[in-house]
């Protein structure tokens, strides 16, 4: 039987925003193009000569956090036009990393994976390796004005592929290439319904021959299919987002999603009566990481609310969870401001954020060593203090 989750009275009266901002993270999933500072948009559109839709940057803030509230994950994805834009050029790509290592270092995280598409970055004449050279150098240039503000983190890319272009290959490709660079993995985002991950099968199996890591987004605007073709089909390590899979579980006969009380409420008799199909067993025996975004998935529609976003009921069913942004810009939020929101309207408490940053950390596509580390010298020191 799978043990209750303790919540002890000394971790949430500890629980206030500072000790949130302090804690340490890991921070899987966050798109490089989905997390720009407004008023960097600004100033790169006036070098550019690309036209917004707002001119101040609180103007700017709301317009994308309101478009991209559409609950359409299509819908949402419009917006990248505006931040892609500016970001077409080696000063614009390197300046959007830089901020980026900055901003999160800036929240307590101390191990990020950064993801973008290189594809959507040659407008301007720049090639493929010169973009990915231009995100890494400006990486690097925020890790050292982190580390100089006492704040060290690392920050390693995933290349991404767009699922409904056909590119794949020649992206895995690159990739690869740049290994020994700070890129550690592969992924494919964009619209899921329609582009199956299938599409790009080429490109997984060249990545398992290569031994490269890849993870797939899968489960967010569709079901549980997306979710299998992913998995068994393309090999991937680990879920982008994967909510849906809790479309696989059943309690007393009843889907989980209709059970109707709010999942930090569930007893533990009712958590040790879950039924796991077929596909979520497999989930969770493998210890499949799930790279879960409660903010963005309300805003595509994809979870009705934080209380009832299945982050709740997937981590005390001990899934493998991890806790992540997926879009800072578009979604106007941080990893403390996940944290806060699962903790004021989910139940959680320093124990859950432990969890689920130890998860991250032990599903990072850096090397094991490097892994262990963190979570000796950085992760437990905090949490287990
Ligand atoms: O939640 C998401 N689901 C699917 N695709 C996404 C999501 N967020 C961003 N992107 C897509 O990934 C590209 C590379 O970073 C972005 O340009 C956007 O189109
Ligand atoms: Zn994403």
């Amino acid at each position: 039987m799978l043990e209750p989750t303790e919540a002890t009275s000394d971790h949430s009266t500890r629980l206030d925003a500072e000790t949130i901002r302090l804690a340490p993270k890991a921070l899987l999933h966050d798109h490089l193009d989905g997390g720009l500072r407004p008023a960097t948009i600004l100033e790169l559109s006036q070098q550019v000569g690309h036209e917004l839709p707002a001119d101040t940057v609180d103007g700017l803030a709301t317009w994308f956090a309101e478009s991209a509230d559409s609950g359409s994950l299509v819908r949402y994805l419009e917006t990248f036009d505006h931040t892609i834009a500016v970001m077409q050029t080696v000063e614009g790509l390197q300046r959007v990393a830089r901020e980026c290592v900055e901003d999160l270092s800036a929240d307590g995280v101390v191990y990020a994976e950064v993801r973008y598409a290189p594809e959507q970055h040659l407008e301007q004449g720049l090639s493929l390796d010169e973009v990915v050279e231009a995100v890494e150098e400006g990486l690097r240039e925020g890790e050292v004005l982190a580390r100089e503000a006492g704040r060290p983190i690392v920050v390693d890319t995933l290349v991404t592929a767009m699922r409904h272009a056909a590119k794949s290959r020649e992206i895995a490709e690159l990739a690869v290439r740049h290994r020994e660079r700070g890129v550690t993995g592969f992924d494919i985002a964009g619209a899921e319904a329609g582009f199956p991950p299938t599409r790009h099968l080429d490109a997984f199996e060249y990545l398992r021959r290569e031994n490269f890591h890849f993870t797939i987004h899968a489960g967010e605007a569709f079901g549980l299919k997306s979710i299998w073709e992913a998995i068994q089909w393309c090999g991937a390590e680990r879920l982008g987002h994967g909510v849906r899979l809790v479309d696989d579980l059943t309690l007393d006969g009843v889907p989980v999603t209709d059970v109707g009380i709010p999942y930090a409420d569930w007893t533990p008799e009712q958590l040790a009566a879950v039924q796991l199909g077929p596909l979520a067993a497999y989930v969770r025996d493998r210890r499949i990481p799930l790279e879960m975004c409660p903010s963005s998935n309300l805003q595509t529609g994809a979870a009705p609310t934080i209380a009832s976003h299945p982050i709740t009921l997937l981590d005390r069913l001990r899934f493998r969870v991890t806790l992540n942004t997926d879009n800072r810009l578009m979604s106007g939020t941080s990893m403390s401001r996940e944290m806060q929101l699962l903790v004021a309207e989910a139940g959680w408490d320093l124990h859950h954020l432990r969890r689920v940053t130890v998860n991250a950390m032990k599903s990072a596509f850096l090397p094991f060593d490097q892994r262990l580390e963190i979570i000796e010298n950085q992760i437990k020191p905090f949490y287990d203090d």
